[in-house]
């Protein structure tokens, strides 16, 4: 067991979830081709517990064990998001909000620099060069159609730009290319496609890279976040910790590294190398078999890893798993911080689960949205124009504004104010010379350029609400009855033979 706690120990963070219930202990043999993933799978479409598989048929040499969901969602009232709070040391009660709160918490703090330490549990064991045969290794197959073994779905790419001013962490997946090289997706404007461009320009012909499995779990929030270019990930967690993340540095480049991290690829990401990559089963729910696109290669000189190192994986598709639960919530806690830093009165964002992480939900404050003196359109327009031209946004093609009244975490709230206050066409701002995202299929697969607009800015805040406020009555049972009327029908329900009601 780690002495750190389990925001910043993958095993830590693996004990948390035991403790908490919601980790299912599997000690059967089971086969890393696909039902490793399948089980995952499974987990995450019935919001069930984590699955850690001790005893993964073809493991040697201690790889590997395998931890899955490790973002998943789960089923227990009022813990549906604990396996989240326990990646940012919040309680299992915590809300999506809280949880974008505190990943949100070091913006305007100054850093905490990581401290290198001399060595760690990444180092207990290694193996380099010419020994370097990654399909002796227990690859996972994640879904029927990938184009390949999918090694990485929850590691850490780890580089940095040229000057070494900025260290990037993120998760992009990469599939085996070779016997010691994987092919990774990042398209612009992710940032390991801009740190290649910048080193490219300069003419080098590889960069140094490190991929980190089983890291702390703040790091892995990070990773998946839209932080801005040039903020460091392990400055960042180290302020959002207020503690200095423990660091050891790659035996053969310069890149630092968690020092309790499962398993460390090191080598260089290749400028010119590529190779074809995908299909892969998606964060939207597709996968287009045969599809192959390019994508960069990386090169592996030595990988080390701890005693029974564990991969973590995600098994992504059809709601809900981390590319909604991370990727998608902390893309739209940034886009909360974007606006509220250009002064726009968004004081909560969501990205519900149904929209696949295509939607961002703004709940707006309209006493103040109302001393703007604008209009739907106008203020439909500003914010589509912020949010549609920064990084957070890249991946959302809808934004929807709503007022204090809406829980934007509830799908039904959303969905209801959606239908009803927003007129079709009238009521919404559209963008087609924004850039757009690839991967979602009416983009890469529709009608129109695939990576530019097919955006919109729905605006589903009634004129009333620009001008005098909130005109009308919710006709519901906590708003159309006098409070002494819904006290009777409570106090009456069960004895009336109703079905005890959930709180
Ligand atoms: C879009 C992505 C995936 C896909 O849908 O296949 C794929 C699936 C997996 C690996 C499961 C996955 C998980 C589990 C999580 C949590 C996030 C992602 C991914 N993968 C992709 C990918 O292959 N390529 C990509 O460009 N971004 C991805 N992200 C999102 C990025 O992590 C996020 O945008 C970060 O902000 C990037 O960091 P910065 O550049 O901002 O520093
Ligand atoms: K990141």
């Amino acid at each position: 067991n780690d002495p750190e706690p389990a925001h910043l120990s993958f095993r830590s963070f693996i004990n948390a979830l035991r403790e908490d219930g919601d980790l299912a202990d599997i000690e059967a043999p089971i086969d890393p081709n696909l039902q490793a993933a399948a089980i995952t799978r499974l987990v995450y479409e019935t919001d069930d517990k984590a699955p850690f598989f001790h005893n993964i048929i073809g493991a040697k040499d201690g790889l590997w064990r395998i931890l899955g969901a490790p973002g998943g969602v789960r089923k227990t009232p009022g813990h549906q998001y604990s396996r989240l709070a326990r990646h940012v040391a919040l309680p299992p009660t915590a809300s999506l909000h809280e949880i974008q709160d505190k990943m949100l918490s070091a913006t305007h703090l100054p850093p905490i620099e990581p401290e290198i330490v001399a060595t760690g549990p990444c180092k207990e064991n290694s193996i380099e060069g010419d020994d370097i045969d990654l399909w002796s290794l227990p690859l996972p197959q994640i879904h029927q159609s990938d184009g390949g073994k999918y090694v990485q779905t929850f590691g850490v790419h780890i580089l940095q730009n040229l000057d070494g001013s900025w260290t990037n962490w993120s998760i992009s997946r990469a599939m085996v290319h070779d016997k010691n090289k994987l092919v990774s997706l990042a398209a612009n404007p992710q940032h390991i496609r801009l740190i290649h461009d910048q080193w490219a320009k300069e003419g080098k012909k590889e960069i140094p890279w490190a991929l980190a499995f089983g890291v702390p779990p703040t790091a892995a929030m990070a990773a998946s976040m839209p932080l801005p270019e040039g903020v460091s990930d392990p400055g960042y967690v180290g302020a959002m910790c207020g503690e200095a993340m423990k660091m050891v540095k790659c035996d053969t480049n310069d890149i630092l590294v968690p020092a309790n991290s499962e398993i460390v690829f090191e080598g260089t990401l290749s400028i010119e190398e590529t190779a074809k990559e995908g299909p892969f089963g998606e964060m939207h729910g597709y996968t287009f078999p045969g599809k192959s696109i390019i994508g960069n290669v990386h090169k592996i000189t030595k990988i080390t890893y701890r005693n029974n190192a564990i991969l973590p994986i995600s098994s992504c598709g059809r709601a809900t798993d981390e590319t909604h639960t991370m990727l998608g919530l902390l893309a739209a806690a940034r886009i909360r911080q974007v606006c509220q830093d250009a002064g726009l009165p968004i004081i909560q964002t969501s990205c519900p689960w149904f929209a696949h992480a295509t939607w961002t939900v703004l709940k707006v404050d309209t006493t103040k949205l109302r001393a703007l003196k604008t209009t739907g359109k106008e203020f439909a327009k500003k914010v589509g124009d912020l949010v549609f031209n920064v990084k957070a946004g890249f991946a959302m093609h809808r934004l929807i504004l709503v007022g204090e009244d809406i829980d934007i975490y509830n799908d039904k709230d959303v969905l209801w104010a959606f239908t009803t206050r927003c007129r079709p066409n009238l009521d919404e701002v559209f963008f087609e010379e924004v850039l757009g995202f690839r991967l979602i299929p009416f983009m890469g697969y529709g009608n129109g350029d695939p990576v530019k607009g097919g955006k919109v800015v729905s605006d589903a805040l009634l004129p009333v609400e620009f001008t005098t406020g909130q005109n009308w009555e919710t006709c519901n049972f906590k708003n159309a009855y006098p409070q002494s009327v819904q006290d009777q029908v409570l106090k009456d329900w069960e004895s009336f033979g109703f079905a005890k009601l959930q709180e």
